[in-house]
């Protein structure tokens, strides 16, 4: 059985639950439940604080787990990567108040508040930076104003608790984060554990393409198929009306309305564009 931890709440709980189901895995019911079995796919899910998966996956207690990135580095615990999830992406960065061009080297012997404390000793350390680390457990964008310090480093994500508490992100990020699917370090690879690992990987793909289907003047074909070549290349099938084709193409999510409207002016018609739930690539 194999035994596969996954956020109980917080940002990525969600997600992380939703992107298991897309991938056939049984959901849990109660929100409070802590274990799901699921035996036909021989996999038992642990519901976990995010902050402490990396824990248990890098102890070896379970195989597998979701939690971000920043997360993972931050507990220090001997894990690695096997799949980004596409999902809960932020970064990680210093901030300090508005109205001053802050460097990283101007936090040498300031106080710095964070949640993710070994995360930011060990980039101050990178930018040889002796500052005194305040470790708090959220809220932290407002400590600076509360006089327990003077720069902060946290997540940002739409950057919307910075600019409300007159607060500016400086440095390069110290992370650049996403929900990713850990394994302990060196770990040996199993059937089940690569299983899990490719099914999640087609949601994440199925979430970044979409299906593109459209009629086409047989004299157009190539014209068109130049606009959407496919992953290996185009399904071309041919119609009743023997001087149109139809095409069938997975496309890039961002580019889809892009795409159609160069095949609508190349002369394409009653083009279509649909989710895909799931894919093996
Ligand atoms: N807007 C966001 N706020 C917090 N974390 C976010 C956000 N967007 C993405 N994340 C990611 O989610 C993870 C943090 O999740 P976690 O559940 O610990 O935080 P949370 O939602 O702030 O929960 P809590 O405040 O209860 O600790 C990190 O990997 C972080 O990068
Ligand atoms: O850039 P933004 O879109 O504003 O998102 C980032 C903010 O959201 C999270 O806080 P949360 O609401 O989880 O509260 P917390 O600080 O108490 O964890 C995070 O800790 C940042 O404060
Ligand atoms: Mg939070």
């Amino acid at each position: 059985m194999l035994r596969v931890a996954v956020p109980n709440k917080g940002a990525l709980a969600a997600a992380a639950t939703e992107m298991l189901g897309e991938a056939g895995y049984r959901k849990r019911h109660e929100q409070r439940d802590l274990t799901v079995l699921d035996p036909v796919n021989e996999v038992e899910f642990f519901f976990l604080r995010p902050k402490d998966i990396a824990i248990y996956v890098g102890s070896g207690e379970l195989d597998l787990g979701i939690t971000g990135r920043d997360l993972a580095l931050d507990s220090g615990a001997p894990v690695e990567e096997l799949q980004a999830l596409g999902f809960g992406g932020s970064t990680f960065r210093y901030a300090a108040p508005a109205g001053r061009d802050w460097k990283p080297a101007d936090l040498n012997g300031k106080r710095l508040a964070t949640s993710y404390p070994r995360l930011v000793r060990d980039d101050l350390a990178r930018h040889g930076v002796e500052a005194e680390v305040i470790r708090l457990d959220g809220a932290v964008e407002i400590s600076i104003q509360l006089g327990v310090a003077d720069a902060i480093a946290d997540v940002v994500e739409s950057g919307r608790s910075l600019r409300q508490n007159n607060l500016v992100a400086f440095g390069d990020p110290i992370c650049v984060s996403e929900a990713v699917l850990l394994q302990r370090r060196g770990a040996e690879q199993s059937k089940a554990k690569s299983q899990l690992a490719a099914r999640l990987r087609g949601v994440v793909f199925a979430q970044q393409y979409m299906m593109l289907d459209y009629d086409c003047p047989r004299t157009l074909v190539d014209r068109a198929i130049a606009i959407t070549p496919g992953l290996e290349s185009p399904t071309v099938a041919p119609l009743a009306h023997e001087d149109w084709v139809a095409v069938r193409a997975m496309v890039s999510r961002k580019k889809v309305n892009l795409v159609m409207d160069e095949l609508a002016e190349v002369g394409a018609k009653a083009i279509l564009a649909s989710d895909i739930r799931s894919c093996r690539l």
